[in-house]
């Protein structure tokens, strides 16, 4: 592991066909053989740097992930959060909306891929429980989109609206000061598409607004 516990890396998406239309260019340049972007005339310094004149999107799983499950299989705990404004591609760069079909090169698909692989490799004296959950967090409340309960959003509507029946769940504290998610649904997964088909129930339960920047997101 790197010494640094928290690290971060940024994905330049290239411009999407609405803005090429609009007769955008790009405002942000990759500083060559550096982890940096300059935006006008400031320049920021990230632990990496993917897309656009730098190096491939393709390596942030390699270079970001793959270690963080590495550690998991060691006994750590790993997060990967996506942090972004609307549009800037955060769906994409997780592989949220991958329905198990095909490849994805987003993360969450090849990280279902590595956890499997490597149970499978793994001696058979070994027992693993793998759980699920998947919740959103929207205006602030929580909600467990694995809940086979709540209504889903409108697949059909480009602009889904969080369906007014869901009831969200309480985030508490444990005496050990621990946080929890009151009743979040654990699911057991025994294969990669089982896994998959959570992550894509789930997806299509997201409450997702559309804004000018992202009514193409699907
Ligand atoms: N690296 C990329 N290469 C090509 N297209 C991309 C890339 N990243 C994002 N896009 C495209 O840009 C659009 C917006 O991306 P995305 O939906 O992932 O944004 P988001 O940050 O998840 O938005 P929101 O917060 O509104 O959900 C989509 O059409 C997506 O396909």
């Amino acid at each position: 592991m790197e010494a640094e516990c928290v690290r971060v890396a940024v994905n330049i998406r290239p411009l999407i066909t609405s803005e090429l239309l609009h007769g955008c260019t790009d405002c942000i340049s990759v500083v060559p053989g550096e982890p940096q972007v300059q935006i006008g005339s400031h320049c920021f310094t990230y632990d990496y740097v993917y897309g656009s004149t730098g190096p491939s999107s393709s390596l942030i799983y390699d270079d970001c992930v793959a270690p963080l499950v590495d550690a998991v299989f060691h006994g750590y705990n790993a997060t990967v959060l996506a942090y972004g404004q609307t549009g800037s591609g955060k769906t994409y760069t997780m592989g949220t909306n991958y329905n198990g079909e095909g490849s994805s090169g987003g993360i969450i698909p090849k990280v279902l891929e590595t956890i499997f692989d490597r149970v499978k490799a793994t001696n058979d004296s070994t027992e693993f429980l793998i759980r699920v959950s998947f919740i959103e967090i929207f205006k602030e409340e929580v909600f467990d989109l694995l809940d086979s309960s709540s209504s889903k959003g409108d697949a059909a509507s480009m602009a889904k609206v969080a369906a007014p029946t869901r009831v969200p769940i309480q985030i508490r504290e444990s005496t050990n000061g621990g946080i929890t998610l009151a009743g979040v649904t654990e699911a057991d997964v025994k294969t990669k598409d089982e896994m998959a088909s959570y992550l894509s129930s789930g997806s299509s339960s997201r409450a997702t607004g559309s804004t000018n920047m992202n009514s193409q997101s699907r």
